[in-house]
């Protein structure tokens, strides 16, 4: 398993600066959570560090090598990106969905090998899918199509796992569950990152954070130490106080 490392990278967009000299270090068999007000600048960091987004300037490396000497398949091959609001555009079953993710592993030519079905079967239980796996995926809810997209970004156990805002829509029970998997892979040694508005689910999961402001990365590291009252108040302009109990830390809105 390999570290993710982005030195220096700038992004611009649309003739505007929305990534300035981030230098970020994704450990691998750590869980980052990437959290920021909209706009901040999460997902412009999360498609550079897939390798989907060019960056103007800076390199990323994913264990020591630049992601463009990986190649696309071999890039393919080795992480998953889930993207905000994923879609699916035309009737397809939510098997042949998740299956999707196992494509870059899979022979140019033919069916399905049958030594993958049980990775298919698998990911199907994990995400609570069973019962849906002959639907199309464009008939489901919003909270069903979510756990489909996870579970075909992992259906193929990728070294590095890039997810955005892999919870929202879901409920609380399948949140839980899907925080908990995401957790499970990094606890396996994958590099795991995930953008995440809900800071108790943050809180819940997170090895190390990075907190995202105005385009600039304004602090990053461990979780327990940097997930604090005074950090998430100057990230989001709102006063935030931070408990930790016996139950685990929990996060209040003052204003
Ligand atoms: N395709 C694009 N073209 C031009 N500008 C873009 C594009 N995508 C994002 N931006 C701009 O880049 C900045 C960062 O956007 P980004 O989506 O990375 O923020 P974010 O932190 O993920 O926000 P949110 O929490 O709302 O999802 C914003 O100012 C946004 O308007």
């Amino acid at each position: 398993m390999s570290d993710l490392v982005l030195e220096g990278v700038s992004v611009v967009r649309r003739g505007r600066l929305v990534l300035d000299w981030a230098d970020v270090h994704f450990a691998a068999g750590r869980l980052t959570v990437v959290i920021g007000a909209n706009g901040a600048g999460k997902s412009t960091l999360l498609e550079v560090a897939a390798g989907l987004l060019p960056p103007g300037r800076g390199q990323v490396t994913l264990g020591g090598a630049p992601l463009a000497a990986i190649g696309r398949q071999g890039l393919a091959r080795r992480r998953a990106y889930l993207p905000q609001s994923p879609r699916v555009d035309w009737a397809i079953s939510v098997e042949r969905v998740v299956a999707l993710g196992l494509s870059a592993h899979l022979p140019a030519f033919g069916g399905l090998p049958a030594i993958w079905q049980p990775r298919i079967d698998a990911a199907l239980d994990r995400y609570d899918l069973l019962a849906l796996r002959d639907r199309p995926a464009t008939r489901l809810s919003g909270g069903e199509l979510a756990r489909v997209m996870l579970a075909r970004a992992t259906v193929g156990e990728p070294e590095l796992l890039i997810v955005d805002e892999p919870t929202a829509g879901l409920d609380p029970r399948h949140a839980l569950d899907a925080a908990k998997r995401l957790r499970a892979l990094a606890d396996a040694g994958h590099t795991v990152i995930v953008a995440l508005h809900d800071l108790d689910l943050a809180l819940r999961i997170a090895d190390d954070v990075v907190a995202v402001r105005n385009g600039r990365i304004a602090v990053q590291g461990d979780a327990e130490t940097i997930f604090t009252g005074e950090m998430l108040g100057a990230l989001y302009d709102v006063a935030v106080r931070v408990t930790r109990d016996a139950d685990g830390a929990s996060i209040r809105f003052l204003d």
